[in-house]
């Protein structure tokens, strides 16, 4: 775990001290957009653009999903970090179900970063959107990925399925708000915090939210109502670890999702939408948390269990 100051790697764990303890994540810096507008720098082209993921974080697990359901994958490659991120941050060291980088063998995702920009300052972080072309980061910011995804390869695909739709975006964009802060975000902030305060703050705030989308869910099929939106995937990919990492981990122990009556139901029915189940790696998800965040779990042990099925029947067709 580390980060790149001026293009030189440096091996250091988050800073909280001057947060008084709080977990602050830092903004992504690689922020432009693909389009077929004459001044794009990027344009929608088949077999140009390359996505680093890792399986195990549920950032970049959200643009493997739009790379799946937007029909991207014969469009987009994919190389898959190991779940160990050690001192030298996310690597390729021929773990199983990880690649190589299949663009330049490095063996390191931060050599990626200085390729891109040799004085870069920041964390080194998935997931990133490569151009072959240009050799140069399109964009890290999976919100930001999930939507260039969504609309901007639809001529190329035919997939015109729409998962921001125009007239629900303010809905959208204020749940996300909501979760992102609370919940995808929350169980950082519960799990990174280095004082019982900062702890108990996000804790209380996380289950405060998961009470209301549950509730919410009684009555809503999805999160934006009858339709399946953005805003239901972002919440899918921590939903999914919760039970399995962050309830142990990151010490989000109130409740389980599997105690909830409408969440759990809601999440074995988006694990169960066709192509999504294989976008879910448990072993990459548990080996990556427990074996590297040594300063919350020195001995590397990860735990056996527990048992999750997302299999059984989610019973929610009599939503609409
Ligand atoms: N805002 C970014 C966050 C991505 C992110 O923090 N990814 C984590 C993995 S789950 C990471 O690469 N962390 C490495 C680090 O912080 O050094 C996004 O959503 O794309």
């Amino acid at each position: 775990m580390g980060l790149l100051v001026e293009g030189v790697w440096q091996d250091k764990w988050y800073d909280t001290e001057k947060n008084q303890g709080k977990f602050k994540r830092e903004a992504s810096k690689f922020r432009n957009e693909i389009s077929r507008q004459a001044d794009s720098r990027f344009k929608p082209e088949s077999g140009r653009y390359h996505l680093y993921v890792s399986l195990a974080c549920p950032w970049a697990h959200r643009t493997l999903i739009f790379r799946k359901l937007k029909d991207l994958e014969s469009h987009i490659s994919v190389s898959v970090v190991s779940p160990d991120m050690l001192g030298q941050g996310w690597q390729f060291d021929g773990f199983t179900g990880a690649t190589v980088d299949h663009l330049y063998g490095f063996d390191h995702l931060h050599q990626l970063y200085t390729k891109a920009d040799s004085g870069y300052s920041g964390r080194v972080t998935v997931p990133v959107l490569w151009d072959k072309q240009e050799q140069a980061i399109v964009n890290n910011e999976s919100a930001e990925i999930i939507r260039i995804f969504n609309g901007s390869f639809d001529d190329l695909t035919g997939n015109r399925r729409d998962f921001y739709p125009e007239e629900l975006r303010e809905q959208i964009d204020s749940i996300n708000d909501r979760v992102y802060h609370k919940v995808n975000n929350g169980v950082y902030k519960a799990g990174f915090a280095t004082t019982q305060d900062a702890y108990e703050a996000a804790f209380n705030e996380l289950f405060s939210t998961l009470d209301w989308l549950d509730s919410h869910l009684a009555q809503n099929r999805y999160l934006a109502g009858n339709r399946l939106t953005e805003a239901d995937w972002r919440l899918f990919t921590t939903l999914v670890r919760f039970d399995a990492v962050y309830h142990g981990h990151f010490k989000c122990n109130l409740r389980r999702i599997a105690d909830y009556a409408n969440l759990s139901g809601y999440l074995r029915e988006l694990y169960q939408y066709p192509g999504i189940a294989e976008t879910v790696d448990f072993n990459h998800i548990k080996r990556h948390y427990y074996y590297s965040h040594e300063q919350i779990n020195p001995t590397r042990i990860v735990p056996a269990g527990p048992e999750v099925d997302l299999t059984s029947s989610h019973n929610r067709e009599h939503l609409q």
